[in-house]
């Protein structure tokens, strides 16, 4: 497509302010040309008939039972270093609130369209809607899905400037989030042989942000991705998602799906804890693919100081550290690690390669 042409396109998209689900209520049978991918970015798992799972790990009773908690700090090491991805169950969020919370981001985005386009913007604000944050930045493909974003911690939003339509689950499951978030940095700090609190003090729980993804049913979904294949650039992600499915993890070269659990939250490492882990963890690429069959909807949190930077450095963990096992990274701050990947990384690409020693 001409550069020009597929511009105007953007921008016309952009302007409506509704989104892909707009296109959608519209009735379109065919789907735009700048949503089109390459088929081999699209390509579904492998069909070798491998039966790779992603980890499911129980928190019940960890608080309560010493035995209970090593099972629990071993199964997070092991799926930490391998795939980079696991679910837990027994987190301690009742089912109601994560239902509740998934209704809250249907009701969002299926409101009253002239309600919804105010909260549309590009500008840094508490409570963001949009589709494709790098809509007019990027000459790669759009995907198939609307977000809204807000960031909880450390800066939490006055409740007036969300939207109240979900205002309320939203704040009570962001809290419950950190509160989850807390537990996994303890149990993880364990599961590299650090005390407990190692992660929390040194600001791993600081920040945190929330994206609520829509992903309208896609009438050509062989065509179109709803996220394309990425990492997360954070320490952790706490992922909520709906029943309807389509994320895979890439894990030796073959996309595995994160099977719905209706009351499991997936978790994944992030770029920034494979940094100061020294690769003992792994931040993984995942992807979401589009489907027929929808809405789907999820809700990432993020653990990162990513919207408000501070000037602490951040290096391999020195405890991990020996002379067989040097430091593969260079000391940097996250907000310079984030620079660079504004300005220098393709969408969806690790910024680690740029600080690796
Ligand atoms: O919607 C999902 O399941 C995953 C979204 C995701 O990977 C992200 O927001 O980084
Ligand atoms: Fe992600």
């Amino acid at each position: 497509m001409e550069d020009l042409e597929r511009i105007k396109e953007l921008k016309d998209f952009d302007e409506t302010k509704l989104g892909v689900k707009g296109l959608v209520d519209a009735g379109i049978t065919k789907i735009p040309h700048i949503f089109y991918h390459l088929p081999d970015k699209i390509k579904k798992a492998s069909e070798s008939g491998d039966t790779t799972t992603i980890p499911v790990i129980d928190l019940a009773n960890i608080l309560e039972d010493p035995c209970a908690c090593k099972r629990v700090v071993e199964s997070v090491r092991d799926a930490s270093e391998t795939f980079g991805f696991f679910q837990i169950v027994n987190h301690g969020i009742p089912v109601s609130t994560l239902n509740e919370m998934k209704d809250g981001v249907v009701r969002f985005f299926e409101q009253d369209s002239e309600v919804k386009k105010k909260y549309y913007t590009r500008e840094r604000k508490p409570f963001v809607y949009n589709s494709n944050y790098n809509l007019l930045h990027t000459s790669d493909p759009i995907t198939w899905k609307d977000t809204f974003l807000c960031n909880l911690a450390p800066n939490p939003p006055k409740p007036e400037d969300l939207p109240a339509i979900c205002r309320n689950i939203l704040l009570e499951y962001l809290n419950h989030v950190m509160k989850v978030g807390t537990l996994l940095f303890e149990l993880l700090s364990e599961a590299l042989g650090l005390n407990p609190t190692y992660l929390i003090d040194i600001g791993c729980a600081e920040g945190l942000s929330a994206f609520g993804h829509y992903y309208p049913s896609c009438p050509e979904p062989e065509l179109t991705l709803g996220t394309v294949k990425h990492v997360d650039i954070d320490f952790i992600t706490v992922l909520l998602q709906d029943h309807i499915g389509g994320l895979q993890v890439l894990h030796k070269d073959m996309w595995v799906d994160v099977p719905t659990i209706p009351e499991a939250l997936v978790v994944n490492i992030g770029d920034f804890l494979q940094f100061i882990s020294n690769d003992n963890f792994k931040s993984a690429q995942h992807r979401v693919l589009s489907n027929l069959v929808g809405p789907r909807v999820s809700i990432a949190c993020f653990f990162s100081t990513r919207h408000h930077p501070t000037t602490r450095i951040y290096g391999p963990i020195k405890e991990l550290l020996s002379e067989d096992n040097p430091a593969k990274y260079r000391e940097t701050s996250i907000s310079d690690l984030h620079v660079h990947c504004t300005q220098k990384c393709s969408s969806g690409t690790s910024p680690l390669p740029h600080i690796r020693i």
